[in-house]
C-alpha cells in the first residue's frame, strides 16, 4: 500500500504538476510484479492513475472512497477487475455543489485553489500568503455550515472536505486485504 503525494512524488506547489519520475514508476512496476500493489490517496482516482500510469495496480482515490482493481490482469490478480467499492456515491451532487461554491469564494484569495477529488474536495493554501490563512479557513467553514453531512480535515497546506461517513483510508486497506485474501484463496464473492 503506497501513498502518492510526498511518497511516490515530491511535494510541489502546483498539485497538477506532482508527476512521478520514470525511475519511481519502474520501482513500483517491479514491486507489482511480485505483490498485489495499491496506491491509496486523497486525490481523485483518475488523477492518480494519470500520474502513475500503471494498469496492474489497485487504486483507492478520494481518501479510500473510490477503489478499483487493476485493468491489466497478471498472474496473482486473476479476478482483480471485480474489485470495486464506492461507499459515498450519494454525496456526488453535494460535492459538486460545494465545489462550485468554494471555487467562487476562493477567487478573492490570491494563490488559493480548489481541487475536485470526486468524492472529496481539497482547498489548497500552499501558495497563499500566511496572513490570509485564517480568513481562508473561516471562508471554507462558512460554506460548510450549510452542509452538516460534510466534514473538514487538514492536510499539508490543504483543507479537505469529505463526506461524514465511517470510511477512510484504513477502511480501504481492510477492504482490499479482504478482497485480496478472497481472490488468493479462490473464494471471491465480489462482483
Ligand atoms: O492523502 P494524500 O494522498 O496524502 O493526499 C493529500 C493531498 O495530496 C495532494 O496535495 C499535497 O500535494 C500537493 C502536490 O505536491 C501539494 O501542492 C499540496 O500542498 C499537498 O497538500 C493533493 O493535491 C490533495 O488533493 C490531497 O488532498
Amino acid at each position: 500500500f503506497l501513498d502518492y503525494d510526498g511518497t511516490l512524488s515530491p511535494i510541489v506547489q502546483d498539485p497538477d504538476r506532482a508527476v512521478m519520475t520514470e525511475e519511481m514508476r519502474d520501482a513500483v512496476r517491479g514491486v507489482a510484479q511480485h505483490f498485489p500493489t495499491a496506491i491509496v490517496s486523497g486525490r481523485c482516482r483518475d488523477k492518480v492513475f494519470s500520474f502513475v500510469k500503471l494498469e496492474e495496480l489497485y487504486y483507492a482515490g478520494s481518501h479510500g472512497m473510490d477503489i478499483k482493481g487493476p485493468t491489466k490482469v497478471s498472474n496473482h490478480k486473476a479476478k482483480a477487475d471485480e474489485v470495486l467499492c464506492q461507499p459515498a456515491t450519494e454525496f456526488l451532487p453535494v460535492i459538486q455543489e460545494v465545489h462550485e461554491k468554494l471555487t467562487a469564494k476562493m477567487e478573492s484569495i490570491p494563490g488559493a485553489m480548489v481541487e475536485n477529488n470526486k468524492f472529496c474536495l481539497s482547498v489548497h493554501f500552499r501558495c497563499v500568503e500566511e496572513a490570509e490563512w485564517d480568513a481562508l479557513g473561516r471562508d471554507v467553514k462558512a460554506v460548510l455550515d450549510d452542509y452538516p453531512k460534510l466534514c473538514l480535515t487538514k492536510g499539508r497546506k490543504v483543507l479537505e472536505v469529505r463526506p461524514s461517513i465511517e470510511w477512510n483510508k484504513g477502511h480501504a486497506l481492510k477492504f482490499l486485504l479482504k478482497s485480496l485474501g478472497e481472490f488468493l484463496h479462490g473464494t471471491s464473492q465480489l462482483s
